[in-house]
């Protein structure tokens, strides 16, 4: 079987291939501070080893609590924000047909998603949504007091029980969280819930391979072994002693960092299908909250091409020259389309007659890369043979890895988000929440 393939040929009219190889000695270095768990944030590296850790019984725990589910459910709503529900979403999005929601035949429950918002509508509509309905719901939250899943949860849970009745409210709720502390683990203790536990060495955006992402994917329908096993895959291929040269996660954080030092500051990760939003997303938290410290830091951006062609496409191709790209390409796509000849050809289309769709694609993709090029954005490409669990399993781990070492080819404590804690603090001040009296007169005052 193939694997993900990165190819950084693109990149080296604007940096050397002599420059990114000269971070050889410096991505072993941090690969070996992972491994031998001496670098900065080293309490978080449960992630590293995770794949090839986990056990054909936790699958199977899962995949039966997955089960439960759906055997009781036609919706299950997934409570949580960042990396407790990107990675989730990211893969039940790219795996279901983009219309599974509109069609009347379903083949699991319909998954849908909340607490990563405050926004009242939404609340709302969803709990509207919900009326009546046989739901579940999976309450995700490392802390466990994350204000947004946490009020979220809180309206979930009561029109849970009150639809559905204590008993079998307690059968349709799961908690992830963590084995001690937190409301999420005190609330799911009393109320006796199935828990899963996430580990304490792994952060919340390293957290996919956890009972964070494997149970609503499985609860979705999809195969969680194979994204376990795509997962392990990459666990080799970027391996400590994997040589350079050979090591994707390796030459993807030299070649980043280069371009970093060149003057690139925003990393732009393309996709071609627009199945892969939420993997970009995923990607944008992973990247954002390892490297965006101390004044430094590449922003991580992402689009759906060809759909943002036509709009941020003049951007790309002549606005300020700070950006780079990361493509992800899918080489073969699950499903075939061929474009119909027409006899009238009024809209003068018969020149693709008989070509699949994802021909015409493809041919978007190499023209873009080659105008972006020359338009001065360098550009990596990242091949995917097949859209399916396997690879995406292979493309999270490789991320995964090259985040942590790209991080401290950086110099920055890739593991820990001291600075999302800024608006929490003010949105508690303001709220006046119980503890916060001080900071609720000093933000008074600068009002
Ligand atoms: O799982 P939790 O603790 O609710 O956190 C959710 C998200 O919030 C953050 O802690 C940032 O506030 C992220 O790092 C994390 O993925």
């Amino acid at each position: 079987m193939k694997n993900i393939s990165l190819n950084i040929e693109k990149t080296l009219g604007f940096i050397s291939k002599d420059a990114v190889n000269a971070y050889e000695a410096q991505v072993k270095a941090g690969s070996e501070a992972l491994h031998n768990g001496t670098g900065k944030g080293n309490d978080f590296l449960g992630w590293l080893n995770l794949p090839s850790s986990i056990s054909k019984e936790h699958l199977a725990d899962l995949q039966s609590t997955a089960n439960v589910l759906r055997e009781n459910c036609e919706v299950v709503v997934v409570a949580g924000i960042g990396g407790s529900y990107l990675g989730a979403r990211a893969v039940i999005e790219a795996l279901s047909d983009s219309f599974a929601l509109l069609k009347e035949k379903k083949d699991g429950p319909v998954m849908i998603y909340a607490g990563h918002n405050i926004s009242e509508d939404y609340i709302y509509e969803l709990t509207d949504y919900l009326k009546g309905k046989k739901f579940g719901v999976i309450n995700i939250s490392k802390s466990g007091t994350t204000t947004e899943t946490a009020l979220a949860f809180r309206l979930l849970k009561k029109q849970c029980e009150d639809q559905r009745g204590k008993e079998t409210a307690k059968k349709c709720i799961v908690a992830i969280t963590d084995a001690k502390k937190g409301a999420a683990r005190v609330t799911a203790d009393k109320e006796g819930y199935k828990t899963f536990i996430i580990p304490d060495n792994v952060g919340g955006r390293f957290s996919v391979l956890t009972p964070v992402g494997l149970l609503p994917i499985a609860v979705a329908g999809f195969n969680i072994e194979q994204l376990v096993a795509g997962a392990v895959k990459m666990e080799e291929a970027c391996g400590l002693n994997v040589p350079f040269g050979e090591n994707p996660a390796a030459i993807y954080a030299a070649t980043r960092n280069e371009l970093y030092k060149s003057g690139k500051k925003i990393e732009i990760l393309v996709n071609y299908h627009p199945k892969l939003h939420y993997v970009m997303e995923w990607w944008k938290q992973l990247y954002g909250e390892s490297e965006g410290k101390e004044n430094k830091g590449i922003f991580p951006a992402a689009v759906d091409f060809s759909t943002d062609l036509h709009s941020m496409g003049q951007w790309i191709q002549e606005g300020e020259r700070t950006i780079f790209e990361t493509v992800i390409s899918i080489e073969t796509p699950n499903q075939k389309v061929v474009v119909p000849s027409d006899e009238a050809n009024l809209d003068g289309l018969n020149f693709l007659a008989g070509k699949r769709v994802d021909e015409v694609n493809k041919m978007a993709e190499l023209g873009t890369q080659i105008a972006h090029v020359d338009g001065g954005v360098p550009n990596m490409h990242i091949s995917m043979p097949q859209l399916n669990e396997y690879y995406i399993g292979q493309l999270f781990y490789f991320f995964e890895k090259a985040c942590g070492i790209s991080g401290y080819l950086l110099g920055v404590n890739p593991f820990d988000q001291p600075g999302v804690e800024a608006y929490k603090k003010n949105m508690f001040a303001l709220l006046n929440k119980p503890g916060y009296e001080e900071e609720s007169k000093a933000i008074q005052a600068r009002l």
